[in-house]
């Protein structure tokens, strides 16, 4: 049995407290929290947090960890072992195969686990081309290649489309036979039938434990589920306060006959598609089909812009217009964006950066910019953080104020890729909530991407779903709406 006594771990300006708290041998517990404390269990796994008090024993000799956090530290040895500045081409990373090497040599293993995850078309794609479900399926990979006698998950779902978060759950409930499973989680909708016992964390410390049975009337999930309301409100109120007269656009942005295809194949193609005045999209299908591609296109970053013919504010993209004056009105949340924010600037700065589009803060902003910037770090209650680095706060944490960059501009369009990735269940709610009032209040024009039923946005009528072509090269679109 794993057995932690008056523990404290800590890491930059981020604690996690468990008083007393024993996992017994046949217990699969499932994590879930108020803030991003538990995933300091992870990181301090990885050497990346220290055990600062207590003491923590029975661990077994190998462990396995899926975390974003662990995600980030291969994205940075990645980009370390980039050398292609020297050459000015673009490197596309390891393959998929020589990251699973990597882990364990076994070529049956190695084979079981592409089989297991979902790899096997993508076993010479380099990790930089991997999309954000590929990226997560080879993280899985690489941790069950480790052989583990104890398995911990820090949301292993995120990112993953409808088929593969199946195929995880069939996954754990097989796995759990051989191995502990410890998942932190904030998508209660998704516990395997496997885990037996449910902790909590509030306010960074473990709050109590108890048999599964017993969480859907816990009077903490209550009290969470109220302040998620209370907040979402405030942030809705005081971007509705914040807004002021912008130009009107109709269409906003246009695709006509959009296609992506790289030299192994066709991503998407035959795609005919409006974001009239007043809409708000959705867009879904399997890992790999193309929705952030498509974001990518509207935002003007993607080597494919200029190869399509597209309308934006009311300039073909490419006929001389200011890439910064549309980026200006158009914000942004993605894990790709996530994983490039990489300069430990302070986290008020990182909401400012918002009004300059920047990677980090490069200019003087106005105190108007700093008095906003203040206001949403005390509506995300994180005043106390204001001065810490960005690169010290939890992945959720960065998250919230990613998603407060985007937001402060008062963009005309708002493209949301996963942004509740890393979210702990708390913020998640809250942040779902003030996005649903920002639809329906229509405070901003959003593009959306989810693979979660129960991440739903009240206010989206609108779906492009990305489906398999008849011919089985790459997707089509279908576009739903009223
Ligand atoms: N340079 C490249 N060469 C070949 N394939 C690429 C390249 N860049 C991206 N891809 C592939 O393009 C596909 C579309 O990627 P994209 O990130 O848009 O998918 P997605 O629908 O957003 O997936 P997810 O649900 O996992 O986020 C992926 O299969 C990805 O591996």
């Amino acid at each position: 049995m794993i057995e932690f006594k008056q523990v404290e771990i800590k890491k930059g300006q981020q604690h996690c407290h468990i008083q007393d708290w024993v996992l017994a041998t046949h217990q699969h517990v499932c994590v879930i929290a108020g803030d991003n404390s538990p995933s300091l269990i992870a990181d301090w796994l990885c050497d990346e947090a220290a055990l600062i008090q207590g003491e923590i024993s029975g661990l077994p000799a190998t462990i396995g960890v899926v975390s974003l956090g662990i995600q980030q530290q291969l994205y940075a040895a990645q980009k370390a072992a980039d050398e292609t500045d020297l050459t000015n081409e673009v490197d596309p990373g390891s393959t998929v195969y020589e990251l699973l090497r990597e882990i364990n040599n076994d070529a049956a293993q190695i084979e079981q686990a592409i089989d297991d995850c979902g790899l096997s078309k993508l076993r010479d794609r380099g990790f930089f081309l991997l999309s954000t479900g590929e990226t997560r399926r080879l993280m899985l990979a690489r941790a069950i290649l480790s052989c583990p006698q104890l398995l911990v998950l820090d949301e292993p779902y995120a990112g993953l489309d409808k088929v593969y978060q199946r195929q995880l759950s069939e996954l754990l409930v097989r796995l759990s036979q051989d191995y502990q499973l410890v998942m932190i989680t904030s998508r209660e909708q998704e516990i395997p039938t496997c885990f037996t016992h449910i902790a909590l964390f509030d306010e960074q410390h473990l709050h109590s434990s108890f048999a599964r049975e017993q969480w859907i009337n816990h009077p903490l999930r209550q009290q969470w589920q109220a302040l998620a309301g209370e907040v979402s409100q405030q942030v809705a109120n005081v971007l509705q306060q914040a807004r002021c007269e912008q130009d009107n656009y109709d269409p906003l942005f246009a695709i006509y006959n959009g296609r992506v295809a790289y030299h192994d194949g066709v991503v998407f193609e035959h795609l005919n598609w409006q974001i009239s005045a007043g809409e708000h999209w959705q867009v879904r299908g399997p890992n790999g089909c193309g929705k952030s591609t498509l974001l990518n296109l509207i935002f003007g970053d993607h080597p494919q812009c200029y190869s399509n013919q597209i309308d934006i504010f009311g300039h073909r993209r490419g006929s001389g217009e200011s890439i910064w004056q549309i980026k200006q009105r158009i914000g942004m949340v993605s894990s790709a964006l996530h994983l490039q924010y990489r300069v430990n600037v302070k986290a008020v700065d990182v909401i400012i950066s918002g009004f300059y589009d920047s990677i980090g803060l490069y200019q003087q902003p106005t105190v108007s910019e700093q008095e906003q910037a203040r206001q949403w770090l005390k509506l995300l209650h994180m005043e106390a953080v204001a001065d810490s680095g960005f690169r010290s706060l939890s992945y959720g944490q960065q998250r919230l104020l990613l998603i407060a960059r985007a937001l402060i501009k008062q963009p005309l369009i708002l493209l949301l890729d996963e942004p509740c990735q890393g979210l702990d269940y708390l913020n998640r709610k809250i942040v779902l909530q003030a996005l649903s009032l920002v639809a329906s209040l229509s405070i901003t024009q959003m593009v959306y991407v989810s693979h979660h039923d129960d991440e739903a946005i009240d206010g989206i009528t609108h779906f492009i779903d990305f489906i398999p072509a008849e011919n089985g090269e790459g997707y089509r679109p279908q576009l739903i709406h009223p």
